[in-house]
């Protein structure tokens, strides 16, 4: 059985839940329970915090999990990053009131309130920067008000909570961060299952299908706009001037590639949702 550690509380948990049961999988139906067995797809999931996943995983004590790469990165754990899941995406950055910050090099000596001391403590001592680190467990916006710090590191999405805290953004971006697959060194026979249906998840989301018909005279030009992954499928109508050609497009784009196609002549333009694919 392939053993995976999934959040079981936090701003991951609920979309990693909602992905694997996308991808065909059956978890936990209460949130008090830590340890599922999902005999039929052969595997086994562990209700574990996102921080402790890649600890799991690193060590080899669990084969794969869902967490954050600034989770991976701060743990300092040899788990490595095998899928990015294009959920919880955000930054990490510096912050703090914009009278006293401007720079990377004006950290020099102040002390950094972070939830994240193994990623900012490398980062600033690749950057060549001593500063004091103030390792908080959460909510580090309040950190300079109330005195224990001068500026703070954290993840940011909005800008919402860093505003409110009337801190500002400066200095480089640390990481760009989102949801990971992560794995053991060791990869067991599994994993490639599971990443498979996971990017099936995504590709499913992303993409929709796309049909309509054409004059032959105007395929080439058709299929410029809407080229798909590897090439249209064409296939013939009973009027031999007309064919008809299915398509996969981005989601984001579907209205606009309906409109040009419409433009150009073609007629009887259809969209439908995948539910899942193995590209
Ligand atoms: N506002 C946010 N937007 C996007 N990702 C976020 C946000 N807050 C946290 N994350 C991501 O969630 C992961 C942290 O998971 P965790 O469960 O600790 O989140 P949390 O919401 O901070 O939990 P907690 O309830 O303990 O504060 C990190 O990968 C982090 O980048
Ligand atoms: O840029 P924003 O959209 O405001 O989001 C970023 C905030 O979200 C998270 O906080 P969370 O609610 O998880 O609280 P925490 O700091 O206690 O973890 C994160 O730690 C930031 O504080
Ligand atoms: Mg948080």
């Amino acid at each position: 059985m392939l053993r995976i550690a999934v959040p079981n509380k936090g701003s991951l948990s609920e979309t990693a839940a909602e992905m694997l049961a996308e991808a065909g999988y059956t978890g936990r139906r209460d949130a008090k329970e830590l340890h599922v067995v999902d005999a039929r797809n052969g595997v086994e999931f562990f209700y574990l915090r996102p921080r402790d996943i890649a600890t799991y995983v690193g060590s080899g004590a669990l084969d794969v999990g869902i967490t954050g790469r600034d989770l991976l990165i701060d743990s300092g754990s040899v788990a490595s990053e095998t899928a990015e899941l294009e959920f919880a995406r955000s930054t990490f950055r510096f912050a703090g009131p914009a009278e006293r910050f401007s720079e990377l090099s004006d950290l020099e000596g102040v002390r950094v309130a972070t939830s994240y001391a193994g990623l900012v403590g490398k980062f600033l001592a690749d950057a060549g920067v001593n500063a004091t680190l103030v390792p908080l467990d959460g909510a580090v916006e309040s950190a300079v008000r109330l005195g224990v710090a001068d500026a703070i590191a954290d993840v940011v999405e909005t800008g919402t909570t860093l505003r409110k805290a009337g801190l500002s953004i400066f200095g480089p971006v640390i990481l760009e961060s989102s949801a990971v697959l992560v794995s053991s060194p060791t990869e067991q026979p599994g994993t490639a299952t599971l990443v498979r249906r996971l990017q099936g998840v995504l590709v499913a989301r992303r993409y929709v299908l796309l049909d309509y018909d054409v004059p032959v005279s105007l395929v080439e030009e058709a299929t410029r706009l809407a080229p798909g992954f590897e090439s249209p499928t064409i296939s013939p109508l009973h009027d031999p001037e007309w064919v008809a050609v299915r398509v996969m497009i981005p989601r984001s784009d579907m209205n606009q590639v309906m409109d040009d196609l419409y433009a150009i002549g073609a007629r009887a333009i259809l969209v439908t949702a995948i539910a899942a694919a193995r590209l």
